[in-house]
C-alpha cells in the first residue's frame, strides 16, 4: 500500500495580540502531530471543540501554515510553513467544510460553482469543464438539470453533495472532509457517507475525515487519531482503538457517546469488507 499523505511533528501556534485590558498570548492549537494515510484508505480525526482538529485539517490543505513540521505528498515534500504548493500539488488535496450553506457562493450557479476550480487552476476548455461537471454532478445523486440553479434552490444534504462534486472537479487524490455531515439530519448522514464511500471505492480517494462524532467515526474510518488539546492522544486501527482505548480523555469520549442511527452505513462497509 502507497502512503499518499505523511505528516511529521506538526505545530501551529496563534499569537494573539494583547489589547488594553488582555496580556498578548500564544495558542498552542496543534502540539506536533504525527501521522500517514495509505491509498484509498479514511483517517479519522476525532475529538472535542478546540482540539485543534480543524487548524490540522487546514494546515494539511494548505489554507493554513504550520508553525513547523513537514508534510509529504506522495513522498514528496511541501513547505508548509509557507504554503507554496505547485498547482499541481495543489490539486491533490481538496476539501469539503462543514456547513454547507456557507461553501457555496449563493450568486453563483452550480454549474460555475463547479468548473470554477477547473477555469482557475487548469487550462480545460469550456466544454470539457461543462463535461466533467455534468459527470460530477450525476455521481453524487443530483441531474444535468441542477447545473443552471442556485445553492438556495437545494436542501443542505444537496447542497453537500454539490460541494463534494466541487472538491472532486480537480481529480483529487485526497480529501480533507471537515466534519462534512455534522450540519445534516441523521438520515440525510447516512446517504451522504455512503456516497463517500461510493466515491472512495470508485476513485480510489484517500479521506482525512475530521469529526467529533463517534458513531459516524466507527463506520468510516480505517485508522483513527484522538486529539485532545492539540495532541494526538490516541492513534492506531479503528478496530484497536475502540476496542481498547488506552488513553483516559478517549475513555472518556466513547463513555460519552450516543449511538447513532448508522444501520446503512454499517450495512454498506459489511458489503464492501464482504467483496
Ligand atoms: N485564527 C486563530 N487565532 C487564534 N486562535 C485560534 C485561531 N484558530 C483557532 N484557534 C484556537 O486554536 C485551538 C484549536 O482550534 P480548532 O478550530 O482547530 O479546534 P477544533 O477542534 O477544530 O474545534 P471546532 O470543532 O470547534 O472547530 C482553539 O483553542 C482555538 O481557539
Amino acid at each position: 500500500m502507497s502512503v499518499i499523505l505523511e505528516a511529521r511533528n506538526i505545530v501551529r501556534d496563534y499569537h494573539v495580540p494583547g489589547s488594553f485590558l488582555k496580556k498578548a498570548k500564544t495558542v498552542h492549537a496543534v502540539k506536533g502531530v504525527s501521522f500517514s494515510v495509505e491509498k484509498g484508505k479514511t483517517l479519522a480525526i476525532v475529538g472535542e471543540s478546540g482540539c485543534g482538529k480543524s487548524t490540522l485539517g487546514r494546515i494539511l490543505t494548505l489554507i493554513d501554515p504550520a508553525t513547523s513540521g513537514d508534510l509529504l505528498i506522495e513522498g514528496k515534500k511541501i513547505d508548509i510553513a509557507k504554503g507554496d504548493l505547485t498547482p499541481e500539488m495543489r490539486r491533490k488535496v481538496q476539501i469539503v467544510f462543514q456547513n454547507p450553506y456557507g461553501s457555496l457562493n449563493p450568486r453563483q450557479k452550480i454549474g460555475d460553482i463547479l468548473t470554477e476550480p477547473l477555469v482557475i487552476n487548469t487550462k480545460t476548455p469550456a466544454d470539457e469543464r461543462r463535461d466533467r461537471a455534468m459527470t460530477l454532478l450525476k455521481k453524487v445523486g443530483l441531474e444535468e438539470k441542477h447545473y443552471n440553479r442556485y445553492p438556495h434552490m437545494f436542501s443542505g444534504g444537496q447542497r453537500q453533495r454539490i460541494a463534494i462534486a466541487r472538491a472532486l472537479m480537480l481529480n483529487p487524490k485526497l480529501l480533507v472532509l471537515d466534519e462534512p455531515v455534522s450540519a445534516l439530519d441523521l438520515s440525510v448522514q447516512a446517504q451522504v457517507l455512503n456516497l463517500l464511500a461510493d466515491l472512495q471505492d470508485e476513485f480510489q480517494l484517500t479521506y482525512v475525515f475530521i469529526s467529533h462524532d463517534l458513531s459516524v467515526v466507527r463506520y468510516i474510518a480505517d485508522e483513527v487519531m484522538v486529539m485532545y488539546f492539540g495532541e494526538a492522544v490516541e492513534y492506531g486501527s479503528r478496530d484497536e482503538v475502540f476496542a481498547d482505548p488506552k488513553h483516559s480523555y478517549t475513555k472518556t469520549l466513547f463513555a460519552a457517546t450516543p449511538r447513532a442511527d448508522v444501520e446503512s452505513i454499517r450495512a454498506r462497509l459489511a458489503k464492501k469488507k464482504a467483496a
